[in-house]
């Protein structure tokens, strides 16, 4: 095993009850040390199972997972020293008690050596995870959001070598989320925490990731860096997992002004350019979006999304013109 990786499974399967539909199938993925990976794809594609099978929570049924060059076996064959060393936030509700305050709650996770130390690391995190003034409520009072962020609280005082974060803040309201996404980058930055993330937020996916496994129906179809799989995605699945985009068949790309011989034309929102020029297309919706808006143009039946950064100049009802500066083409098997 390389020096940089930490993580790797090899050709592993795991299916529920036999079906070969679910679960993940002959997956082969490398986990780079201290860096973020982001596990992607449509929902039911098997982004869970991958995790709890580096986790050691899932056996595989075939093929091997390996911390450090050493065979990761499930829990249920005893606990090994990657499982002490690796700390997951999971999707849904957690088993911590709901009568313990959240201090204690984090607190207790802590080795029991250095009190002071232990105190300082607690309120440290507290801090960081803006939770400080809720430490004296019990956890099962606190809000969903509340809960993520004393779940990752809690997995992050541990200095844990590897975070597995399942949808961490899908909870978290969305003016809190990016501070969050910023400070916890921040922190594995600083700490050499190895984290792989499983989101279907594409913000998140491309601002928080180093790299990107991207899974369908159980299996690894696309792998790279945030930027090459944004820029030049190898399949129409992927581009439509990270971007605000619309798909059209050459029929349609035709009538966009795009000359294609392939069958799907994948464009993205931010590559359509809005202008008085043409005025053909009608301006059905114009949805705020801070900055700037999201625009739904229609003409001849077909809609398209576009961005626009001249706030509140092309109202619902007007006309105007648009040009395509970038699209991806793909055949029908590329989907
Ligand atoms: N314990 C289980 N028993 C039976 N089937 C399961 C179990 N866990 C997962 N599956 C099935 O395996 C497939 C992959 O599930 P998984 O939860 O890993 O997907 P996911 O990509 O994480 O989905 P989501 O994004 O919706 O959370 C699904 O078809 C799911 O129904």
């Amino acid at each position: 095993m390389q020096d940089d990786l930490i993580l790797e499974t090899i050709s592993v399967t795991k299916n529920f009850f036999g079906d070969k539909s679910s679960g993940v199938n002959n997956v082969t993925i490398f986990i780079p040390k201290g860096k973020v990976t982001a596990i992607v794809g449509e929902s039911g594609s098997g982004k869970t199972t991958l995790l709890n099978l580096l986790y050691g929570t899932l056996e595989p049924d075939h093929g091997e997972v390996f911390f450090k060059g050493e065979q990761v076996l499930s829990r249920q064959k005893g606990l090994q020293h990657a499982h002490k060393v690796m700390r997951m936030v999971p999707q849904h509700d957690t088993d911590l008690d709901p009568r313990i305050s959240v201090w204690d709650t984090i607190f207790e996770g802590l080795p029991a050596e250095d009190q002071s130390q232990a105190i300082h690391r607690v309120t440290e995190a507290l801090n960081l995870l803006n939770i400080y003034p809720l430490r004296e409520m019990p956890f099962g009072k606190l809000s969903g959001g509340e809960k993520q962020r004393v779940t990752i609280a809690k997995a992050l005082i541990s200095r844990p070598e590897v975070l597995l974060l399942d949808e961490p803040f899908n909870q978290v309201d969305a003016t809190y989320r990016e501070g969050l996404q910023h400070d916890i980058r921040y922190i594995v930055k600083e700490w050499k925490v190895t984290v792989v993330l499983v989101s279907h937020d594409p913000a998140e996916i491309l601002s928080m990731a180093d790299e990107l496994i991207v899974l369908k129906e159980g299996e690894i179809v696309e792998n790279g860096s945030p930027e090459q799989l944004y820029h030049s995605p190898k399949l129409m699945y992927t581009a439509q997992i990270l971007a605000s985009c619309t798909r059209l068949t050459s029929a349609q790309a035709k009538n966009c002004g795009i000359k294609s011989k392939r069958s799907v034309i994948i464009v993205y929102a931010e590559h359509i350019k809005i202008s008085s020029i043409g005025n053909k297309w009608l301006v059905k919706m114009v949805l705020f979006k801070g900055f700037f808006e999201e625009l739904i143009v229609e003409k001849d039946g077909l809609t398209l999304r576009a961005l626009n950064y001249d706030r509140r100049k092309y109202p619902v009802g007007s006309k105007v013109g648009i040009s395509i500066g970038k699209y991806f083409e793909f055949g029908k098997w590329e989907s």
